[in-house]
């Protein structure tokens, strides 16, 4: 019978060294879900701390530039387009360089170069290629923008072929899967913004010199392969340092912080569990023969049976949802943009609370420059920031800067600390001035109460702004949770508490009631089934291994965060998934009025 690309995989892993799966002793096998998603689950007990796989670096592919190519135009371009070109240089081409099999920053003295499975069995050592992964390949060889990307994964000659082949053919992100109406359905404005940048991020990278050889289609996938893929090496100026695509340990499922307190109890101090099972870290060589590796322990014992799950960071919802394709279920680490910096989170402070002549004008200048002031010494992270961004290209740095920039909410409802010292210099002075004739209730008795008041009412101004109440939305997940039985967002628990905690809101306020319409069937009878799970390593207990994890997929699909993996779950609700966390932040916000 012949092998599977997960197979081939698997054999070209053993070959290179690639320690922890695949031999007949391995505690962790690959499996493959019916849906096509692919994990891994330990096969036998791991204790927490035990390395349970172990890879050496020059398997990795970096978007790293050669030392002395700095100012190059290569060096220029964002991580993503550098590392995305790399890739399908690699798939057209087959022919990797150095920088792509040895980062100059791993370059193991001695090790082993990168070996190709049949023709480690047939030839010996391969010698590595010419150099393709530099920003010269980019500009050379035919066009292959006509070529699917299925073709283009079948067809490489390159040392990495068995990798690049079982790279998902499609990642469900936002900017590749989305129709138009899947994107209206995302309401909330900063991630259609967002958005807008990673498509123009697609159509510079196609339109740099030589991006035209790949097809818009090509680049959008390679973009949303890296962006769902990469490691990022911590940075000697602080922030990431190298990029790197990481074969297998690529294949880990991400679960992290999850907040098990139920649905708008203590908004300010959720209980929280980790359910992340395994951590990552850079190994450096251990003498003048070794290599740089990288390594997955164990972060606590994994009993087996188990998949391995490795946090992706303590994100907000916006990168799982833009590079990942899934929420995160509970997750709080999410946030809410409330304005998109400093300056105009004082303006609207300043249209809201003092009406023109309210303040003289020496008076009101000197009131906004001390709430400038009080904002920057509030900015601790403005030092390090500021090294960063020296070190990486400007497109890049602008992104980062905007992000800086913007004044958030979190899930557990802290605001950031240079809006709350804007607004508090701002209202002692409008206080001291008698301005609280002018504003009004929301000036409240405080600055406390009237920095939560303030915010209370910011967070109304968005919740306006986005078309479909959020009374509405939870009718339509609780009924897609009834109906898939996947409980890990809690829907149902949020109906319920939402409801009433919005509709006494509202008559306390003797506004209108939020009407749920009753359009939510439709879109919970798209929902795709649970799948069941196949796996794929070739040096497992197959059947013991099939038992143990359709064990742990039921195990995950009942009892709630267990699993955390939540694979293949509620793909068609995402839009609506990610809309409602961020109307959830902001009625918190609202209700603690
Ligand atoms: C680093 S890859 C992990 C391997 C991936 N499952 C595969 O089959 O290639 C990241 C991708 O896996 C999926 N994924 C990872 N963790 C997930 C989770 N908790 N829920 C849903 N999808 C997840 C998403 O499609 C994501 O873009």
């Amino acid at each position: 019978m012949r092998e599977s690309p997960l197979q081939s995989f698997l054999r070209w892993l053993l070959a290179n060294g690639v320690q922890g799966v695949g031999a007949s002793d391995s505690k962790i096998a690959l499996f493959e879900g019916k849906g096509g998603e692919r994990g891994v689950v330990s096969l036998q007990p791991i204790a927490a701390g035990e390395v349970a796989m172990r890879i050496p670096l020059r398997l990795a592919i970096t978007g790293q530039v050669e030392e002395g190519r700095e100012a190059s135009a290569e060096a220029q371009q964002p991580w993503s387009i550098r590392l995305a070109g790399r890739l399908l240089c690699m798939l057209s081409e087959g022919a990797p360089g150095p920088s792509a099999g040895t980062p100059g920053a791993y370059a193991a003295a001695g090790s082993a170069p990168l070996q190709c499975q049949a023709e480690k069995e047939e030839e010996g050592d391969v010698e590595e290629g010419a150099a393709a992964g530099d920003g010269e390949a980019l500009l050379c060889g035919p066009s292959v923008a006509g070529r699917s990307i299925a073709a283009l994964q079948a067809g490489s000659a390159s040392p990495w072929q068995p990798y690049l082949a079982v790279l998902p053919d499609c990642v469900p992100s936002p900017l590749t899967t989305f129709s138009w109406e899947d994107v209206q359905a995302i309401e909330y404005p900063p991630m259609r913004k967002t958005l807008d940048h990673a498509s123009w991020l697609a159509t510079s990278a196609a339109q740099q010199p030589g991006g035209s050889r790949f097809s818009r289609e090509q680049w959008e996938w390679a973009l949303s392969v890296v962006h769902s893929r990469t490691f990022g090496a911590p940075g000697p100026q602080g922030g990431v340092g190298v990029r790197m695509l990481v074969p297998l340990i690529d294949m880990l499922n991400h679960a992290g912080d999850y907040v098990t307190s139920p649905p708008g109890a203590a908004a300010d101090q959720p209980a929280l569990q980790a359910f992340d099972s395994v951590r990552w870290e850079l190994r450096a060589p251990a003498g003048p023969e070794g290599e740089w590796t990288m390594e997955v322990a164990a972060a606590r014992d994994i009993p087996a049976g188990q998949e391995l799950l490795l946090s992706y960071g303590e994100r907000a919802n916006d990168d799982f949802f833009l590079h990942y394709g899934f929420v995160p279920p509970r997750n709080p680490h999410d946030q809410v943009a409330l304005f998109t910096d400093i300056e105009s989170t004082i303006d609207w402070w300043l249209d809201r609370h003092l009406p023109p002549g309210a303040l003289p004008p020496q008076r009101l200048q000197a009131a906004i420059n001390a709430a400038y002031s009080a904002a920057e010494d509030e900015d601790g992270a403005a030092m390090a920031a500021a090294q960063v961004l020296a070190a990486v290209p400007a497109e890049e740095a602008e992104v980062i800067r905007a992000e800086l920039d913007t004044i958030k909410l979190s899930a557990g409802g802290m605001v950031d600390g240079r809006l709350l010292a804007a607004y508090r210099c701002l209202y002692e002075e409008a206080a001291a001035a008698g301005g609280r004739q002018h504003a009004g209730s929301e000036l409240g008795g405080s600055w406390g109460e009237h920095a939560r008041l303030a915010v209370g009412a910011r967070c109304r101004q968005i919740l306006d702004g986005m078309p479909t109440p959020l009374l509405e939305d939870l009718q339509r997940l609780a009924e897609w949770e009834r109906q898939t039985g996947d409980v890990q967002h809690c829907w149902e628990a949020a109906q319920r508490h939402y409801s009433g905690a919005v509709d006494a809101y509202e008559a306390q306020r003797g506004g209108l009631h939020e009407q749920p319409s009753s359009s939510g069937g439709e879109a919970a009878a798209a929902l795709p089934a649970a799948g069941g799970a196949q796996l794929l390593d070739a040096g497992a207990d197959a059947e013991f291994a099939q038992l143990l994890l359709a064990q742990a997929r039921q195990a995950q699909q009942t009892a709630a965060p267990a699993g955390g993996g939540a694979i293949g779950g509620g793909q068609p609700m995402l839009p609506l998934i990610f809309r409602s966390y961020k109307k959830l932040c902001l009625w918190d916000a609202v209700l603690a009025e």
